[in-house]
């Protein structure tokens, strides 16, 4: 049995003004890939944050590869873990290249210079990415799916066990998004773990082997793919009548017009 990356023991994430949740005990091992599926404001990205240890939670604790994650110290922590964020914001004026290296820092001595290495690293992230060409261009000039491309490749530079994603697919066109979740399914098949929130479904029945709903009044349910995408369930977590089908044995959803 492949390892345990994470472990969430009755976790309750903190969201301000709502009443206390379904209480969250689960898994996150090597080779899987979860996907969180929710509707707006069902408390996705704060259980990603909460994960990640940028938010306390309201309850229950959480394990990273077998050690309570309050015992990790950020730099080994972001040697394990890493995290997408929904919106990226610029912080200081940087190149494509200086921002896929920013990866690399957990993984040096804080007054080391990166080595041929990690540059190397960086490179090959970008080429996988697509934004080779852009390397010298300021991440300002990025249109937005270009910044989501270069967030990805900033996170496989860094190279974690665990990947947080909060809609990976986010600002992408039709080809980066199954790019994106191919080179995702590359990482978990290598013996990584994947969780991902994402608003479309279908996406999600094709690339995550777990799903967790969160509903907005705090339920939440969680098991393998195949268990949780039941058309009813799906149209209470969103209050929308859906169409179901098969394509080639994965479930398929369409929202039904009125
Ligand atoms: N700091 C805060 N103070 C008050 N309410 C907050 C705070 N942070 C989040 N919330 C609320 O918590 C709820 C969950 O927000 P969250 O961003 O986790 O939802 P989400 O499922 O990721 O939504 P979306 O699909 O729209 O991205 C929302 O109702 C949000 O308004």
């Amino acid at each position: 049995m492949t390892r345990a990356l994470m472990q969430l023991n009755d976790l309750v994430t903190h969201i301000p003004e709502r009443e206390p949740v379904w209480p969250l005990t689960l898994e996150v091992r090597g080779g899987q890939c979860w996907g969180i599926l929710g509707p707006n404001g069902a408390g996705k990205t704060s259980l990603l944050h909460t994960l990640a240890g940028l938010r306390k939670p309201r309850s229950g604790f959480i394990q990273i590869c077998e050690k309570p994650l309050d015992q990790w110290s950020r730099r080994e922590l972001a040697q394990r873990l890493g995290l997408l964020f929904q919106d990226h914001h610029d912080g200081f004026p940087a190149t494509v290249r200086e921002t896929a290296l920013i990866g690399r820092h957990p993984h040096l001595h804080p007054l080391a210079m990166e080595s041929a290495t990690d540059h190397a690293q960086a490179e090959t992230a970008l080429r996988l990415l697509g934004l080779e060409t852009m390397s010298e261009r300021l991440v300002s000039t990025l249109s937005g799916g270009e910044r989501q491309r270069l967030a990805i490749a900033t996170l496989l530079t860094q190279n974690p066990d665990l990947w947080l994603l909060d809609e990976p697919t986010n600002h992408l066109d039709l080809h980066h998004q199954i790019a994106i979740l191919d080179i995702i399914s590359d990482q978990v098949q290598q013996g990584r773990a994947a969780m991902l929130s994402m608003h479309d479904v279908n996406l999600a029945a094709r690339y995550c082997d777990h799903i967790l709903l969160l509903y907005p009044d705090g339920e939440a349910c969680w098991g393998p793919t195949q268990n949780m995408l039941e058309p009813t369930a799906l149209e209470r977590l969103y209050q929308q009548p859906l169409m179901h089908t098969v394509v080639n044995g994965t479930p398929v959803f369409l929202p039904a017009k009125r």
